[in-house]
């Protein structure tokens, strides 16, 4: 399986595609959570920590529920996020805060450990691939400030 972070650069925004449906529909939106919610948990311990709600437990679990809630979108299924947040724009709401390529290797960094235990629970590569290359090329968009 192919997890590579590409090399990204302020104010450059690619065209994404959108994960193959088939990876939400065969991971299930439980096991999805589960591996939104891991990620937002070894956020708490890394080097980004800083930009997320860490110390108030409340706020951290919306923005683990929030995060959740869009990527299941993204990837398929039910439309959670506009129904509760509005519109996606990702772009604005990234934009209080300071991110810079190197907060965005490292966001990508930590769902790769998550996303080989897919693998290894028997989902398909190329849909988690198709998941990863979404995460590579859409964390370029929410990247705001110089390294
Ligand atoms: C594919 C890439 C990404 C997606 C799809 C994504 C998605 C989201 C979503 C849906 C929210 C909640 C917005 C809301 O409900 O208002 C959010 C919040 C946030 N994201 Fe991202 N994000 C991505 C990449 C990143 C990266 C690379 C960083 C930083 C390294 C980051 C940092 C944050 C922060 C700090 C928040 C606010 C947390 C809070 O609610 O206090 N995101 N993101």
């Amino acid at each position: 399986m192919n997890l590579q972070i590409t090399d990204g650069e302020i104010d450059i925004r690619p065209s994404v595609a959108k994960p193959y449906p088939g990876f939400f529909h065969e991971v299930g939106e439980e096991r999805f959570r589960k591996l939104v919610f891991d990620h937002y948990e070894s956020i708490k311990t890394s080097d980004i920590a800083f930009l997320f709600p860490v110390f108030d437990d409340d706020d951290f679990a919306e923005a683990q529920k929030h995060a959740a809630d869009f990527l299941i979108e993204i990837s398929g299924g039910p439309d959670y996020f506009i129904q509760t947040r509005g519109e996606h724009q990702m772009v604005g709401r990234h934009a209080p805060f300071r991110i810079d390529e190197k907060a965005r290797k490292t966001w990508l960094e930590l769902y790769i450990p998550l996303l080989e235990a897919l693998e290894t629970e028997g989902i398909s590569p190329e849909y988690i691939e198709s998941f990863w290359n979404y995460l590579d090329l859409f964390s370029m968009w929410v990247v705001n400030t110089k390294s």
